[in-house]
Order: C-alpha cells, then structure tokens, then sequence
C-alpha cells in the first residue's frame, strides 16, 4: 500500500472545549501537504491522535492503512517531531541516535547516515544540551528519519529556524516527499507552508476549511486581479476607471485592477500616455485565500 495518512470523521473533546469537530482528511505522496490553522485549530491533536498519543472520541486516524498501534516496527513506518519530546541533554547526538536505533530493531548505521543526512555530522559527539537550538530542531528530525520511513508527521518544524536553516529544511522536505513519502507538516504561519507545501489543508476550531492543492486555493482567490506598478497613480486610476475597470490603491506605488485582462491594462495606459513600471496578473498568498474562506465560512454560519 502506498505511504498515506488518513484521518476519517474524527472527533476530540476535552471537557467542554472541541478540539476535532469530525475532521476528514487523506495526506498522498509525493509532496509536502501543509496542515496550518490559527492557535488551538487542532492541529496538535491531530497529530497526537494519528500517533496513538490520545484515543479520539469518534472516528479513525490511519498511517498506510493502520493504526499506530498495529504498526510492528512504529520508526520504520512513520517518523515524527513533535515538541516536548526531549532526550537528555548529557547524552551525546550520535549516542542518543545509536540508542533509539536498537531499541527499534534498527542497525546502529542509521545513526550516522541520518547525522548525514541533517548536517549534524561534525556535532555528533556534542552533549545534546550543548547543541544551539536549530541543531536540536535537526537532531528530532534525525530521530524522525532513522528509520527511513515512508511517512513524516512534523508539528511546527520550522518554529525557531533563522532563515538559513528553514530554507536547507524546506529543500529536504521536499526532496524526502519526491522520493515518495507522505509528509504533513503543521504551522500557524500561512507564509511557511506557502513557501514548502503543494497541497494544503486549513482547519479552524477542529473543523475542516480547505483541503487542496496550494495553487488552487491561490487560483480561487486571484480572480484576474492585476497589479499595476506605476509613479502616476492618479492618473492610471482615471484612464482604466473609464475603460471600464475597478481600480483599487494598494501600498507604495501599486494599484490593483480588476475587470480587464492584463494586456488591455497595458494598451490603456499606454493609449492614456501614463508611464507605468510593471503590469503582473497579482499573484494573492495563502494568508488572504485563508482570510477569504474564513470569511466565506463566517457568511455561512446563521446568526
Ligand atoms: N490536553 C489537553 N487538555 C485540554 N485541552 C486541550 C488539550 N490539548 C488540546 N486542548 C485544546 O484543544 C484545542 C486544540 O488544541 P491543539 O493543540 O490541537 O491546537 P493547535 O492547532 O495545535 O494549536 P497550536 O498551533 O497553538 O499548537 C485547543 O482548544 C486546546 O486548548
């Protein structure tokens, strides 16, 4: 069976608060999926619940086609990074590596192909409690791979990386999920899971909002908006106004145009002789396609 992870109909509570409101959900291989929402959307939960960490109240959570539980060798079949696993911060890397090997039936090798693998090789004998915070980050994700497993469930991954790491991670998740893998990774940050993910899936309140690729999320919200880039603002607005388009002022020297194409855009503004430094279909992020389907959604809800 191909490397999936499924969450079916799954519900959570805890007292009176509702962290999964039967959420459904399949993350395929072959590319990252981004499971992103604000604080407290369930994310965690989730990941807990398809980690055998929590039992749900209602519904299933699967890792190619099984429980957790059932899985004979768990690191094999699936790695994970959660926070607040934390091993001792005397042990060294490659020991602490070495042991998590062969308690898992794993040859002592993996240690150091997976210190390799995360470009912790020249650490690996350090105390973990000495290694600076990204390097830590990486450690987990060197434990998540010893197994070589065809699933990945990473929360918050790039929580605490500078630029310089997040951008090596970004490059290794992708490479990891081409070779195959199903990789799910959470954050708050619509941002970073624009700047990793292909497919996206937003929860809020436990509640599923969208689950679909990336550029189609972008695509449902861009709707031929275009972005006109132009020192003569003024001028611009009133010569595309009166052909017809709606003209909206964004920041500096941009002005969004909608009901034109982008090649009319130009002919107007070059009929009109306004100077004009740049015309580009706008090009929305995840974060207003998410504003856009929480909006969506709240019209939907009856008062
Ligand atoms: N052990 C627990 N006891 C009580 N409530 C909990 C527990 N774990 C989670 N919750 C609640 O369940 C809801 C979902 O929490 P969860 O941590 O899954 O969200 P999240 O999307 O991961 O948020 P964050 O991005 O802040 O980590 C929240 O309302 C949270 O307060």
């Amino acid at each position: 069976m191909d490397a999936t992870i499924e969450v079916r109909g799954l519900r959570k509570r805890y007292g009176t608060a509702v962290a999964l409101d039967d959420l459904t959900f399949t993350v395929s291989p072959g590319h990252v999926t981004g499971f992103g929402g604000p604080a407290g959307a369930g994310k965690t939960t989730t990941l807990r619940v398809l980690l055998g960490l929590e039992r749900p109240d209602r519904g299933m959570a699967l890792i190619s086609g099984r429980q957790y539980r059932e899985l004979r060798v768990p690191l094999r079949e699936a790695g994970a990074v959660l926070w607040g696993t934390a091993p001792h911060p005397a042990c060294r890397a490659r020991t602490h590596l070495r042991w998590l090997a062969q308690s898992n039936g794993l040859p002592a090798t993996r240690a150091g192909e997976v210190l390799e693998l995360t470009g912790l090789s020249a650490v690996a004998k350090r105390a973990i409690g000495t290694l600076d915070p990204a390097s830590r980050r990486r450690l987990d994700l060197a434990a998540a791979l010893l197994g070589d497993p065809p699933v990945l469930l990473l929360d918050e991954p790039f929580d605490g990386l500078g630029p310089d790491d997040a951008t090596w991670l970004r490059g290794l998740l992708r490479e990891l999920a081409a070779q195959g893998r199903a990789v799910l990774i959470t954050s708050r940050t619509m941002r970073e899971l624009e700047e990793t993910a292909e497919h996206v899936v937003v929860v809020t309140r436990g509640r599923l909002l969208a689950d679909a690729p990336l550029k189609d999320l972008l695509a449902a919200v861009s709707d031929g908006l275009v972005a006109v880039h132009t020192s003569h603002r003024e001028e611009a607005i009133t010569v595309l106004a009166h052909a017809g388009a709606t003209v909206t002022a964004g920041g500096g020297d941009e002005i969004t145009v909608s009901g034109l194409p982008a090649d009319r855009v130009v002919s107007v503004l070059s009929e009109g002789v306004v100077p004009f430094s740049g015309v580009s279909e706008h090009r929305p992020s995840l974060e207003e396609a998410y504003l856009e389907l929480t909006r969506k959604t709240a019209e939907q809800v009856p008062a």
